[in-house]
């Protein structure tokens, strides 16, 4: 599960955001609307840890996380935390299985490379598997950066935007997939669209 309470974040003086309270159960999936520049990504990021907030609680697995130093977050993040990024962000150097094998490294987990596989087989790049990541198109980038999100079978998914490269078969096939994941390993999804094609499959929402 994740939690927040009177987040509060700014950029600067004059960009101060103000967030309603949310919550999203364990194996339930939360959509977050809003008009472009409504602060969405910076709600996602607050999350993730990515920002430290200003003001306000957050709590996964009901652990109080929001002041936890950076190297605590990261570590934290690491273990219990996939991100799918708008932009993905790869290692370009290194192939797209050492990409998605690069996040049980960095969690400190033993390498999955049979979930890799799976997961790849699932998002239909299987075949892609030992090129670099520069090789593959947008959509083909954003399946690996799900894929990725799933290596550590988090417990709570924050995802930016990841269907908005896919055609309605990839999209569904995601949308599929990573309920069934939540489902499987019981964690929380948030998801952070304007696709409006997710609209219809997600009941849960809320609007910034
Ligand atoms: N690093 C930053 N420094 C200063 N202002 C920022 C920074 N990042 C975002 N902002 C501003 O904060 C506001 C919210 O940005 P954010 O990316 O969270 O919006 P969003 O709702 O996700 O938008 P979109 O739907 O267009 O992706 C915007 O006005 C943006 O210009």
């Amino acid at each position: 599960m994740i939690a927040t309470q009177n987040l509060t974040f700014s950029y600067s003086s004059e960009k101060n955001f103000s967030f309603p309270d949310f919550s999203c159960a364990d194996r339930e999936t939360m959509l977050i609307l809003g008009k472009s520049g409504k602060g969405k990504t910076t709600f996602l990021h607050l999350m993730a840890l990515l920002l430290k907030p200003t003001g306000g609680k957050i709590q996964i697995n009901n652990q109080e996380i929001s002041d936890f130093s950076v190297s605590t977050a990261a570590d934290f993040r690491a273990k219990n935390v996939g991100i799918i990024y708008q932009k993905p962000h790869f290692v370009h150097s290194l192939s797209v299985m050492e990409n998605l094998l690069l996040a049980n490294y960095l969690a400190g987990r033993s390498q999955a490379k049979d979930l890799a596989k799976h997961l790849a087989e699932s998002l239909g790049f299987a075949e892609h598997l030992h090129k670099k990541t520069t090789q593959l198109s947008q959509g083909e980038q954003q399946r690996v950066s799900i894929a990725r999100a799933l290596m550590n079978k988090p417990s709570v998914i924050l995802a930016d935007e990841p269907t908005s490269s896919l055609d309605d078969d990839n999209c569904l096939k995601v949308v599929d997939l990573l309920k069934k994941q939540i489902e499987e390993i019981g964690a929380s999804l948030v998801v952070v669209t304007h696709d409006q094609r997710l609209k219809d499959v997600v009941e849960k929402r809320i609007n910034l």
